[in-house]
């Protein structure tokens, strides 16, 4: 029999290393040609809630799907009663291509790594500046993550009217990864979700964070709990007691101008299966030095031969740009407290 992990709303299919670095497929099948496309929004125990046109409908896998599952994000094809109406049921036939892939962490509970969000553009990685202290190894291996799956990272820092950002950012500036800094102060004046929201304007972005770093109070910032009502959207979901799931949510910023998908229960992600080729692919300034690098070279500073160290000592890239790529490759290897 089927073994569930902890959480039975993720898909479970083992998303294997692809060398060639292109993303995962689904298999389409061409038959249902009446199926009307929507999108996945939540997911609590194997219902979903998905968004059709301007219809919020509920729905379960079809059983031809296999042991595939769909996501929050997910593109997906449905048949049967798609009215919306209360207590009706349609059923999910076709899972779209996916363009990116967020993981969750495999844990000792169960050994499998599972896609949390799909086709997210972004992934905001919200960290407080203190209280709880910020965990530099932690937001490597979201960038990690989020460089494999397809996601480009935005770094959201909060609390700084605690402490500075100043020398996290050091950490970050030869990456590139954007950032904004927020305060209590401005969560109070609304500058704060003016600026993330600049961030998101017309993407799709997964949010991630620690508890306690002020995620959810962001969140509420940028979808206020009022709004989220007059959509119409999100009445089925959160009237019906998302307390009770760990799934993500995706929720619609005022205006559909982008989604915000919030995260609950994802803490880290597990790396062992990260690919690092896909890796390197956020690293376009080294990517021409690893060419004389023997093959299956994963870059990292105990690869004896690895061509990088040559290629950036002669002169062609940033040396802090190799000490980044390398930190974060070294993020696979977990340590107490990541
Ligand atoms: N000083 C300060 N406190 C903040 C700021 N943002 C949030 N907080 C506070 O930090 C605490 C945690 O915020 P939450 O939004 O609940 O944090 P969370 O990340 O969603 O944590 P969980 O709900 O446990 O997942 C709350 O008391 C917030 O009021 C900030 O910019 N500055
Ligand atoms: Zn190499």
């Amino acid at each position: 029999m089927r073994r569930y992990g902890k959480n039975p709303d993720e898909d479970d299919i083992r998303v294997r290393p692809n060398r060639k670095g292109n993303r995962p497929r689904t298999h389409i099948r061409p038959k249902h040609e009446d199926a009307e496309d929507g999108m996945v929004l939540t997911v609590d125990r194997g219902r979903l809630t998905v968004l059709v046109g301007d219809r919020t409908i509920v729905a379960m896998k079809a059983r031809e799907l296999g042991r595939k599952a769909a996501v929050v994000g997910d593109t997906v094809s449905l048949v049967g009663d798609l009215s919306g109406d209360k207590d009706t049921l349609a059923r999910i036939v076709r899972i779209g291509e996916r363009r990116s892939v967020l993981r969750r962490t495999a844990d000792d509970d169960d050994p499998f790594e599972r896609v949390v969000v799909a086709n997210a553009d972004q992934l905001a990685i919200v960290t407080a500046l203190a209280d709880p202290e910020p965990r530099p190894r932690m937001i490597d291996r979201c960038l990690v993550a989020a460089y494999d799956g397809g996601l480009s990272p935005l770094l959201v820092l909060t609390k700084s009217d605690l402490a500075s950002p100043d020398q996290l950012l050091s950490a970050y500036t030869p990456l590139g990864v954007p950032f904004v800094v927020t305060s209590r102060e401005e969560l109070e004046n609304g500058d704060a979700a003016d600026r993330v929201r600049e961030q998101l304007d017309g993407r799709v972005t997964a949010f991630v964070g620690h508890s306690g770093v002020g995620k959810t109070t962001l969140v509420n910032a940028l979808v206020p709990k009022e709004k989220r009502r007059t959509t119409g959207v999100v009445n089925a979901v959160t009237g019906r007691g998302r307390h009770t799931t760990t799934s993500a949510l995706a929720l619609p910023l005022p205006g559909y101008r982008g989604w915000v998908i919030d995260t609950p229960g994802v803490r880290s992600f597990g790396l062992n299966h990260i690919d690092p080729s896909r890796v390197i692919n956020a690293f376009p300034d080294l990517q021409p030095g690893t060419e004389e690098c023997p093959r299956g070279c994963t870059h990292d500073s105990h690869e004896p031969e690895c061509a990088l160290d040559a290629w950036v000592a002669a002169g062609h890239a940033d040396p802090a740009r190799l000490d980044s790529l390398r930190r974060l490759l070294s993020t696979r290897n977990r340590r107490e407290g990541d």
